[in-house]
């Protein structure tokens, strides 16, 4: 289910992860622009948020104002740009430092990956085409655009007041237990969830499908990105999907904002088995913390080789990637595009792709409205997208810290503040449930994992304090709590 969390610009005193106004503001600005005006591209929203000095709200004006949309001003899946936008030409050059440095920093810029090698290497992502058997593929689609029929949009909240998700969704388990305990124990964004299904045939059976490959690339993961060792707080399991979540994004439109999934059911480290079907998609991903900067003893920050020539230039249907990396694994460089701008990963019918360990505290990802699409034979204007995800059992709700608000906390990650960086922490949530007037309280606690992932204590945290105090030490500091928006608790 879907959720964009808009944590107020109110002050604050207790996130133990502030994001100072000024430091994060563009970002924060632009999120909720591109929130409000899911039509206009990043690169269009920032010309006019910097054409009004910055100010939200006026930027906001003017783009309604100057309906219908004037043509281009989207995003077109089909928009093509390479490394060589960022400054990078075919043979490994740049052009002059400043400048490239200038085109690496500005806002909007994006980089476009098609090819699985290329994909792998500079996300942490793993991209498979042509997953399933076609005719498996295309029965699954069917069957799931008659089932997206009943689905809804999802209902959160933004400056106080209720809005919905961009795109509808439906939520699939395994079982009968499974769907009372998700109707009446798990808590969505302050609400109890009540159109809970049980997983169809034919998503159980790509489950198991999904299931086997995504260990597979686990391990492949850990031996090529991670030095041979899984991610400190990575579970050593075998991944073992029990709900999935489906999508569908109905026209070009239809998108989900910047977000991280959120980790209070699956736990630290989570990885998730995305299959798309249908529309071709854009799936945004950009970093939120520099690579250099991995808190995690146990998780060695991904060498990444120096990539000469990852050009995608093509759709996918006319591959003609040419990738070519040295055998030197390099550090990053500030013209790695990992650092900076946004990497949209192509996603054809019957793609899978697999979000690893390394996803969800370190990135955020989008789909990203698009100007045109290309039909698709079975599904017309519509994308469904299944997210095979494990809920699991020690992240049961029943384990979740309550706060004096009543409302289960969430689990998060400290992101910005560097000297907590990684640490994890249940947080109130009752001020981004969907209902206007409801503050949040402010209860922090920090979460407590064994190298693998696993609650200590008995409980899902230890080591309560007060409100702010290891995690915003400078007590004398007024915290300004971020102004995010974000998926929810899927
Ligand atoms: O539609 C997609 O590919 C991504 C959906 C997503 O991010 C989510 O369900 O959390
Ligand atoms: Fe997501």
């Amino acid at each position: 289910m879907d959720a964009f969390i808009i944590r107020s610009s109110k002050k604050r005193k207790s996130s133990p992860d502030p994001a100072p106004a000024h430091e994060e503001s563009t970002d924060v600005k632009l999120a909720i622009l591109s929130s409000l005006h899911p039509s206009v591209d990043p690169e269009t929203l920032l010309d006019i948020l910097l054409a009004h000095d910055g100010d939200v709200e006026a930027t906001s004006r003017t783009l309604k104002a100057r309906l219908p949309k004037k043509p281009g001003s989207g995003t077109a899946s089909a928009a093509q740009s390479s490394l060589r936008s960022f400054g990078v030409g075919l043979d490994g050059s740049a052009s002059t430092p400043s400048k490239r440095a200038k085109i690496l920093s500005r806002k909007g810029a994006t980089l476009h990956l098609y090819d699985p090698v290329d994909i792998s290497e500079h996300t942490p992502c793993t991209i498979i085409h042509n997953f399933l058997p076609s005719e498996e593929a295309d029965s699954l689609l069917r069957e799931l655009l008659e089932e997206s029929k009943t689905f809804e949009k999802i209902t959160f909240k933004l400056f106080d007041n209720i809005v919905s998700s961009p795109h509808t969704s439906g939520f699939y388990v395994g079982s009968y237990t499974e769907m009372q305990e998700q109707k009446h124990e798990y808590v969505y964004n302050g609400a109890r969830m009540t159109d809970v299904r049980t997983l169809t045939p034919q998503l159980e059976k790509v489950k198991a499908r999904v299931q086997e490959t995504v260990n597979g690339e686990i391990q492949e993961r850990i031996r090529t990105h991670y030095g041979g060792k899984k991610l400190q707080y990575q579970s050593p399991d075998p991944w073992t999907p029990n709900a999935a979540f489906v999508n569908c994004y109905n026209g070009p439109q239809e998108s989900v904002g910047w977000h991280s999934d959120h980790l209070t059911y699956l736990g630290p480290r989570a990885v998730i088995g995305s299959l798309s079907l249908g529309v071709a998609r854009e799936f945004r991903v950009r970093r939120i913390i520099p690579q250099d900067d991995d808190p995690s003893p146990a998780a060695p920050i991904p060498t990444l080789p120096q990539t000469t020539t990852p050009i995608a230039t093509t759709a996918p249907t006319t591959t003609t990637t040419t990738t070519t990396t040295t055998t030197t694994p390099a550090p990053p460089t500030p013209q790695d595009p990992n650092l900076t701008g946004q990497i949209a990963i192509h996603l054809p019918h019957n793609s899978l792709l697999i979000m690893h360990a390394d996803m969800q505290e370190h990135w955020k990802h989008s789909i990203t409205p698009a100007l045109t699409i290309d039909p698709h034979p079975i599904a017309g204007n519509r994308r469904i997208n299944i997210t095979y995800r494990h809920y699991r059992p020690d992240f049961h709700p029943r384990f979740t810290p309550r706060c004096p608000c009543g409302v289960p906390a969430v689990l998060r990650v400290v992101t910005r503040r560097r000297e907590n960086r990684g640490r994890y922490f249940w947080m109130c949530y009752a001020g981004n449930v969907p209902v206007v007037g409801r503050e949040g309280c402010g209860f922090f606690r920090w979460a407590e994992f064994d190298g693998d992932g696993r609650p200590v204590g008995g409980g899902l945290g230890v080591g309560e304090k007060e409100k702010g105090v290891e995690g915003d030490k400078d007590k004398s500091r007024t915290v300004t709590q971020e102004t995010v928006i974000e998926r929810g608790s899927k």
